[in-house]
């Protein structure tokens, strides 16, 4: 963090512009008792076009833009951008806002990125083509072992979900094969220095999950468990032994425990941290449990980034009934990472 100002500098960005992210975030700002705890714990830039803020503030009748928050205003596209439909201008406009984001990160700006939702495939229609935001952010910051990882506190229970996706963005066909003791260890590593760093969790529970059905039944229902997982696993162990290995969890149990103590169970022992091994396994609980609350987070970059779980809700961009409850939460995430990280840095 800045050495004159200790708090968070954040930077947020508004994402698709024909999607829900200048609505989640204004409405979030205006949102008078929850800026009043959070916005006074970090200074806070917002990178949009001044005209669609406006445009923005209007519509949803939420006055002006909270003068603490600096705006950094950008627009760079002529061609006129149609809500609720994201297209090559949309996206180019978003692939702008989280590059200069990145670019300002880098130079020491800022601590941390905060990021509404792009649409993958408006990227794709301007040119840009990476799978999500996360692969952009970590090819521009140079880091060679990045993770998405979903954290949320619990409003009923106080209990603290963390899940870490092995593989990302790819086709259900091709897991099995992107899947390997590499990638493991890889995201093993970053899970346990993210514990480590952002948690203080020096000898965590981490649960893990098994890829096929029943952890394959002993090789009954798929082989990749008997074949090179498990014995990865005791592997993994052995170079670990402060740390509890759980697994490989049946896939469709590892949830039970994390789900109750989200929802009502304050007494369970669940694990520190969740390993999933493709999106769904791991996204499809976590927004169950926390479709409102989850927050996105990129581990093992040189800068914090969140984001909220949702996307662009181009089905209802425009409309003004988007809930802001995620992007505040990856807002709160963002200050708290951010001034863990400062503590360990000792900055
Ligand atoms: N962090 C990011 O940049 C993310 C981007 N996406 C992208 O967003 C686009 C749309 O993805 P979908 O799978 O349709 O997911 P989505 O999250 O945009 O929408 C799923 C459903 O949830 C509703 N919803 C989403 N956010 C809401 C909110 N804040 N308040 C009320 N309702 C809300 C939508 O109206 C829709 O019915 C895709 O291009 C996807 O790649 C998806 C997830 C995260
Ligand atoms: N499912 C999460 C998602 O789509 C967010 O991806 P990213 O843009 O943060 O890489």
């Amino acid at each position: 963090m800045g050495a004159v100002e200790s708090k968070p500098r954040l930077i947020i960005t508004a994402g698709d512009p024909a999607g829900i992210g200048l609505e989640v975030i204004l409405k979030a700002f205006a949102d008078r008792a929850w800026a009043q705890t959070w916005l006074s714990q970090a200074q806070v830039s917002l990178i949009s076009s001044r005209t669609l803020l406006q445009q923005t503030l209007t519509q949803l009748d939420l006055g002006e833009l909270d003068p603490t928050i600096e705006l950094i205003d950008r627009f760079t596209v002529d061609a006129p951008i149609r809500v609720g439909l994201g297209d090559a201008a949309s996206g180019a406009v978003s692939f702008d806002y989280l590059n200069t984001a990145i670019d300002l990160a880098m130079a020491g700006k800022f601590d941390g990125i905060v990021t509404a939702p792009i649409a993958k495939s408006a990227w794709q229609a301007a040119g840009h083509i990476y799978p999500g935001q996360t692969e952009l952010l970590a090819e521009k910051s140079g880091a060679d072992r990045f993770g998405m990882m979903f954290l949320g506190r619990s409003p009923q229970t106080g209990w603290v979900l963390r899940a870490l996706l092995a593989t990302v963005h790819i086709p259900l066909r091709a897991v099995p094969e992107q899947l390997t003791q590499q990638v493991m260890t890889r995201k093993l590593e970053l899970l346990l220095d993210c514990l480590q760093q952002d948690f203080g969790l020096q000898t965590p529970h981490i649960a893990i999950a098994g890829l096929n059905p029943h952890s394959g039944e002993l090789g009954q229902l798929g082989c990749e468990e008997v074949d090179w997982l498990q014995p990865w696993l005791e592997d993994a162990r052995a170079r670990y032994p402060q740390v509890r290995l759980e697994g490989l969890i049946p896939p469709d149990t590892m949830w039970v425990k994390p789900g109750r103590a989200w929802f009502y169970d304050q007494t369970i022992t669940t694990a520190d941290a969740y390993l999933a091994l493709y999106h769904d396994q791991g996204l499809i609980p976590v927004k169950l449990m926390a479709f409102d609350r989850a927050v996105n987070t990129s581990i093992g970059l040189p800068f914090v980034r969140t984001s909220p779980d949702h996307g662009t809700a181009f089905d209802i961009a425009g409309q003004g009934i988007a809930s802001p409850q995620s992007m505040q939460s990856a807002i709160e995430w963002a200050i708290y990472l951010c001034q863990q990280r400062c503590k360990t840095t000792k900055c």
